[in-house]
Parts: C-alpha cells; structure tokens; sequence
C-alpha cells in the first residue's frame, strides 16, 4: 500500500469532484489544503474517478490501509532499545482512521460500505482489533443529510469542527436479505435514509436534474406528486417501539412494545404507502427535516409513513417540513425502533442512501433494517 510515508499517519481525504455543484475541487484547493498545511496536518488525497470509485477503493485497500496505521502507532511507540533484546513492538487493540470527505452523502455511504464489506470476516476488525474511523464531513454534496442534521452551516464550520476535534458516534443501519439457510444476511450499509414510495422515486427521478443542484429534488417531486402512486408493502416492527403522540407532543413507548425482545413482533403498518422513510438522520438537506427527532449518535432509527392518501395532504406535509411540525398532522405516523421489515407483494425499489435495491415480492423478499448493533460494525464516528 505504502501509504506511510512518515511516522504520523495521514488524514485521508476523499475529495468527489462530482458532488453537489462540483465545487469539491474547489473548496480543497483554496480552503482545505491551506488549512490542514497550516494546522500540521499530512494527508493524502483519494479522487473518486466515478460512480463506485471510493467504495471500491476502500473495499480494495481497508486491509493495507489498517495495517499501515497499526505500524504507524507501533512506531510512534516504540520504546527506546534498553538491551540485547532491541526494541519491542506492543501491537494496540485499537486505531484512529481518519477520514475527511469532501462531497456529499452518498460518498460517505460509498466509503463506509467499501470498509465493512472489505473487512468482513477478518481479523482487520474484531474482538482483539476494533479501528475506528472518523468523518469529517464537508458539505459539498446535493443535500448533505448528515452535515446538516449535525448543525454544520458551511464548509469553514465543518473545517472548524474537525480541526476542534470532538466526535459523537456516527450509528449505521444494515439493510438485510434472506440467505439460503433463512439467515438475514446484511447486503448494505445506510447513513442517512432507507425509502419507499415517494420518496424513493423522487430520488430515482432527480438524477435528471442534477445540474440544478438542490432544486433537483423538488422537480422529481413534483414531477411525482402529479402523478401520485400508492406503493403496495406492509411494515412489520420489532422489539422496542416508540410513536409520537401528537395530543402530548412526545413519544412513547407503542402498546405492544415486547422489552429488549427484537424477535416479538411489536406493529404492522398494513400500507399502502405514499411516503415511507427509515432514517438516522433529522434533516435530509437544508430546511427538508422529515425526522426531526432522528438522532445521527443514538441507537434508534426513525421511521415516518404516510399511507395511502392524496396529493392535498402530501403537499401539506411537505409544507410543514422545513420545521418538524409535519409529525403533528394525522396523516404523518412516527415510530422510533429498532429493527423494522418490509414485505411487498410484487416487485418493488427500495432507495439506500441513494442506491437502488429490488425488493423481491412477498414473504422470501423481506428486507430487515437494523440499526447496527454488532460492535464490529460500530466502528463509525464523526466530528460535530
Ligand atoms: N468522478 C465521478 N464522476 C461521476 N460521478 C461520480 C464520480 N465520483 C463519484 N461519483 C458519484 O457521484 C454521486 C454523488 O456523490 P455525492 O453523494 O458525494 O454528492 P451528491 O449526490 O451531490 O450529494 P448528497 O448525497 O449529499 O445529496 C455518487 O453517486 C457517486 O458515486
């Protein structure tokens, strides 16, 4: 790999030239590089060539990569020789990866994905070995979900955040298939948002639009709301289940709810669905806050549904988003769980952080999202 050219290990920078308006290139140029030339900082730059570049990329070289940062600590460890026997080498039980990304979520998306499916079912990270790995996230995508749900209002701030130093956990989710066998197998790794429906054919659609920036998705939504389909699925929840309560304005735990028990099933939303998001994240871009009590850091996921209804009360709840107050408007359903399946009865899209996912019809098709509880898949944090 090679990437140790000193004894300090450097920050990796993945700069998407793609992202957003294509300011990536840009932002590094004249704000980043000086900064992190000013504070001391070595880095190296990785440059997504194209779609699936970053994942690639950290599925090929996580394993290098780790190891060069092990032998980084061990170095900067190394006791002073004392004898015959030389200098021993104490190898850690953890590292520190740092990580800035300079784009938009889906590159933070790609870059966790590469780095989970590239370890798994090694001792890269395990019991006896657990990296982690730290975001700094500079908001130069479309809708820059997690900058925006953290509070960061420009590039200087995200800069500042990291220079500061203080990191909260970043919580996944694992978006899970049946294997042969029947055992749920995770195929990928959320940051931001799972969807269905709406929401999900916005996206789909928007790609159309991207030169116009953020306006992208609201021309796919309109273009969608025009010709407003009801999408077939049930949602089945499990465990822990909390729902908003709008008399009182706050959540509580759902009559069902069975304990810690995530096997029992605790709710069925029976659909149809107009609008379903499963999220980790508040906000999905500047003043678009569909999860307002979504928390990046907690071990919740948000769910909102919106099931079967028509085009005056969708425009309602899209009218109340910029604020969160869409959650006290009846048509709006919100839950924060833990594990939540989805079935539908003919082939549907799922969207995962952006990428699309067949959902295979009826009970063998079921997809599970969890928030990730295998230690070995919390290795994740971000500057705040
Ligand atoms: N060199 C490249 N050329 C074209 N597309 C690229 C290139 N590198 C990466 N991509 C793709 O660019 C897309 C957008 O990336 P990213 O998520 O960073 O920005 P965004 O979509 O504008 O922001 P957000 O996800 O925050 O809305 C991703 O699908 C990624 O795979």
């Amino acid at each position: 790999m090679g990437i140790l050219t000193t004894d300090k290990f450097p920050l990796l920078v993945v700069l998407n030239p793609f992202s957003g308006k294509k300011q990536s290139r840009e932002v590094w140029e004249t704000i980043l590089q000086p900064a992190l030339h000013r504070a001391g900082k070595p880095f190296k730059v990785i440059e997504s060539g194209a779609q699936g570049h970053a994942q690639t990329y950290f599925f090929d070289n996580i394993k290098p990569i780790i190891t060069d940062l092990v032998q980084s600590i061990s170095v900067a460890n190394k006791p002073v020789s004392d004898s015959a026997s030389g200098p021993s080498v104490v190898l850690p039980s953890s590292a520190t990866l740092e990580v800035m990304v300079v784009g938009g979520d889906g590159t933070v998306h790609e870059i966790v994905n590469g780095i989970l499916h590239g370890v798994k079912g090694t001792e890269f990270v395990s019991e006896a070995f657990r990296p982690t790995v730290k975001f700094s996230i500079i908001p130069t995508g479309t809708g820059n979900a997690i900058s925006t749900s953290l509070g960061v209002t420009s590039v200087q701030d995200a800069l500042d955040r990291y220079l500061a130093g203080k990191e909260i956990p970043m919580r996944i989710m694992t978006v899970s298939t049946k294997a042969s066998g029947n055992h749920w197998e995770p195929r990928l790794y959320t940051v931001v948002v799972n969807s269905f429906g709406l929401h999900c054919a916005t996206v789909y659609d928007s790609e159309e639009f991207r030169h116009l920036g953020n306006e992208r998705f609201r021309q796919a939504a309109m273009k969608n709301i025009e010709n407003l389909k009801q999408y077939e699925g049930k949602l089945v929840f499990y465990g822990p289940v909390q729902s908003y309560n709008r008399s009182s304005h706050s959540l509580a735990p759902s009559n069902n709810s069975s304990g810690d028990d995530l096997t029992a099933s605790t709710e069925t939303l029976s659909g149809p669905f107009t609008y379903l998001l499963i999220t980790k994240q508040a906000s999905l871009e500047p003043g678009f806050t569909p999860t307002p009590l979504a928390n990046t850091a907690d071990e919740w996921m948000d769910v909102l549904a919106v099931q079967n209804v028509g085009q005056a009360e969708i425009l309602q709840m899209f009218g109340a988003t910029s604020n969160g107050q869409h959650i006290q408007q009846e048509q709006v359903e919100y839950f924060k769980t833990k594990v939540v399946e989805l079935e539908t009865p003919t082939q549907g899209r799922l969207c995962v952080d952006g990428e699309f996912m067949t959902i295979e019809p009826g009970p063998d098709g079921r997809v599970r999202f969890e928030v990730a509880k295998d230690l070995n898949t919390q290795i994740f944090g971000v500057f705040a």
